[in-house]
């Protein structure tokens, strides 16, 4: 099965924390699981927080938030009846809610899940979990929109 990502048109594939033309980039895959999305990570050391063994919180962000809009531009197809082969929406991140639940662990696969809260026309509210193992670490609440196409000249 092909990444969300892995389908993203090439002038959108360059997002530092998810786009496969990014060399130096993370390369976040993200992938349509039932009614719920799935991301896997290991974070190396040198994404260390403060504390040792603690994953520095602007990673969790950047990983909620690659997968919020990843997830977000799969709903958004799954509700118009659209496979991702034909192309997907371009959904970019509104706003970004975090909580920090527990200190998520260096050098260990992390689990991020996204589920679909809700769509008003171009608005997709996505609910976000990172896990390690059985331990929740954070959750988000994501509101990604469409960018609408612009204007024939
Ligand atoms: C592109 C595909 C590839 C994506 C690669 C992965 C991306 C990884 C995730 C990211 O890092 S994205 C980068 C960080 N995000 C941005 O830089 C977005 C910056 N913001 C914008 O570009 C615009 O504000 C945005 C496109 C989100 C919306 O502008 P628009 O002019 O298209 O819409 P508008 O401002 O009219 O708002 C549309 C609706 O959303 C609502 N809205 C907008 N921003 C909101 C907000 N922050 N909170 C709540 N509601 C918001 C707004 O009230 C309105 O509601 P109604 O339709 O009901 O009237």
């Amino acid at each position: 099965m092909k990444a969300i990502q892995d389908l993203y048109a090439a002038e959108y594939a360059h997002c530092f924390g998810c786009g496969p033309r990014n060399a130096g980039g993370h390369h976040l895959k993200s992938y349509v699981d039932g009614d719920r999305t799935i991301a896997h990570f290991t974070a190396e050391a040198c994404y260390s927080g403060g504390v040792p063994n603690q994953l520095y919180g602007g990673m969790i962000a950047s990983l909620l938030d690659c997968h919020g809009t990843a997830s977000a531009a799969a709903f958004l197809n799954q509700q118009r009846g659209r496979t991702p082969e034909l192309g997907l929406p371009r959904c970019v991140t509104a706003s970004l809610r975090i909580d920090f639940k527990r200190p998520a662990p260096l050098e260990t696969q992390l689990t991020i899940t996204g589920a679909l809260q809700s769509i008003d026309r171009r608005k997709v509210w996505v609910a976000l979990h990172l896990h390690a193992g059985e331990q929740l670490c954070a959750t988000g609440e994501m509101l990604a929109i469409e960018l609408q196409e612009p204007a024939q000249s």
